[in-house]
C-alpha cells in the first residue's frame, strides 16, 4: 500500500501558520539510505550540508532501517532531512553467497525507495557521496530511462569474474578486448551509489517479486538493478559519480576539476573512518578529497536552521518564520508542527 501522503510529514513551509498544500509538495527530492547505530550517519549529515552548500532546491529524504537510533534521527532532522522509515529487504536464502562486503546483504534495503510515489522524480545518493556542484539538471533526464555511471571492473572486489581475469573493464573497452569465447561481452554495468529514477509502486512490486527468484551474488543489490534496469540503463558521465578507483585505474578517464560528485567507496576512503594506512589512500588527490570531505562536515554556516529547510534555504525562498515544532513518532516519520509566526 502507498504511504499515503501525510501532508504533516513535508519538510518544507511555504507560509506562516499553514502546512503546505499538496500541489505545493516538491515532485523531485534526493535520497539516501541509512542502516545501523554507527557511523554512516556522518556521511548522510555531510551529504545533507553538501546538498545545502551547492544551494539543491529539492529537500534530502532518508530512507532509514529500524535500526537507526531515534538520536541519529533527530540529527538528520536536524540537518533539515525528511526521515523516512523503511522495512529491510532481504534476498533470497542462499548459504553460499559470498558478497563482496558481508554488510552489503542490507543494501537490498535501498529498494524499498521506489514505493516513495509522492516523488515523480528522485536522485539517489549512498550516504558515502559528496556532491560538490549542483546536479539539479540531472532531474530533468528523460523520463522512462536508469541514469546511473558506469562502473570500473579494475578492483580485487571484482577478482571473481572473467572481465577481471582477462583484464577486461568497460572504463576502456579497447585495452583488452573482450574474448567472445567468455561468452557475450558483458553488458554496460553501473555503480549503485548514484542513480536518476522514478517512484512508482508497479516497479516496486515487480522489483521484490523478482528479487524473490533471483540467486544473490557479490554486489547484492547493485548486480540485481543492474539486470532489472538492463534495457533502460543509460549511462552519465563518471563526473556524476567519481568511483574513487578510477583515479588510480583510469586516470585518463578523470579530470578532477570537472568532478561534481565523489564516491568515497575505495576501502579505506570514508571519511569518518579515514587513517591513510589502506592502500592508495596516501595519494594527494585521496588526502584532498578527504579533506574537502571534512571541511564541509565541520561547516556550522552549512547547519540547518530551523525554519529554512534544505531546500528553501537553497531556493532563497522566504521562509515563514514560523516556530517549528518537530515530533518524531515512533515509527519516526517525521512531523513539522507550524506554531503561528511570531511577527
Ligand atoms: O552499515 C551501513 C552500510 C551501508 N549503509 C548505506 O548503504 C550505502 C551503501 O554501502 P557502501 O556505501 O558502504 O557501499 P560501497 O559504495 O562502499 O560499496 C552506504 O553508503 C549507506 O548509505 C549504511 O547506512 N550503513
Ligand atoms: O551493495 C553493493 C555495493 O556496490 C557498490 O560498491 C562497490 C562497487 O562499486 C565496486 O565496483 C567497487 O569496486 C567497490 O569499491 C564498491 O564498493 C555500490 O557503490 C554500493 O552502493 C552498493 O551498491
Ligand atoms: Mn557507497
Amino acid at each position: 500500500m502507498a504511504p499515503e501522503l501525510r501532508k504533516s510529514a513535508v519538510s518544507r513551509f511555504t507560509g506562516g501558520g499553514g502546512l503546505p498544500k499538496a500541489s505545493s509538495l516538491p515532485s523531485h527530492a534526493y535520497v539516501t539510505f541509512l542502516a545501523g547505530n554507527a557511523d554512516y550517519v556522518k556521511g548522510v549529515v555531510g551529504l545533507a550540508k553538501g546538498l545545502r552548500k551547492v544551494n539543491t532546491a529539492y529537500p534530502l529524504v532518508v530512507a532509514v532501517l529500524p535500526d537507526v537510533p531515534e538520536e541519529h534521527r533527530r540529527i538528520l532532522v536536524n540537518q533539515g532531512c525528511i526521515v523516512r522509515q523503511i522495512e529491510p529487504v532481504y534476498p533470497p536464502e542462499n548459504h553460499n553467497t559470498q558478497f563482496a562486503m558481508a554488510y552489503y546483504v542490507i543494501n537490498y534495503s535501498k529498494l524499498r525507495i521506489w514505493e516513495f510515489v509522492e516523488y515523480s522524480k528522485m536522485i539517489y545518493l549512498d550516504g558515502d557521496i559528496q556532491v560538490y556542484d549542483n546536479i539539479d539538471h540531472l532531474f530533468d533526464l528523460p523520463d522512462g530511462q536508469f541514469h546511473a555511471v558506469m562502473d570500473c571492473f579494475c578492483e580485487k572486489t571484482w577478482s571473481h569474474t572473467p572481465q577481471y581475469k582477462i583484464g577486461y573493464c568497460q572504463q576502456c573497452p579497447d585495452r583488452v578486448k573482450w574474448n567472445e569465447k567468455l561468452g557475450p561481452k558483458p553488458s554496460l554495468y553501473f555503480n549503485a551509489g548514484m542513480f536518476v529514477f522514478e517512484p512508482s509502486l508497479p516497479t516496486y512490486y515487480d522489483l521484490l517479486q523478482t528479487l524473490k527468484i533471483t540467486r544473490p551474488t557479490s554486489f547484492a543489490e547493485q548486480d540485481f538493478l543492474n539486470v532489472f534496469f538492463k534495457d533502460i540503463y543509460k549511462p552519465i558521465p563518471n563526473n556524476y559519480n567519481l568511483v574513487l578507483a578510477m583515479l588510480w585505474r583510469h586516470p585518463e578517464n578523470v579530470k578532477l576539476d570537472q568532478v561534481k560528485v565523489v564516491h568515497y567507496c575505495a576501502a579505506g576512503s570514508k571519511p569518518w573512518r579515514y587513517t591513510g594506512k589502506e592502500e592508495h589512500m596516501d595519494r594527494e588527490d585521496i588526502k584532498m578529497l578527504v579533506k574537502k570531505w571534512w571541511d564541509i562536515y565541520n561547516d556550522e554556516t552549512l547547519n540547518y536552521i530551523a525554519n529554512a529547510p534544505l531546500a528553501a534555504t537553497a531556493a532563497g525562498g522566504q521562509v515563514a518564520k514560523a516556530k517549528l515544532t518537530v515530533a518524531l513518532t515512533e515509527a519516526g516519520v517525521v512531523h513539522f508542527i507550524a506554531a503561528p509566526s511570531a511577527t
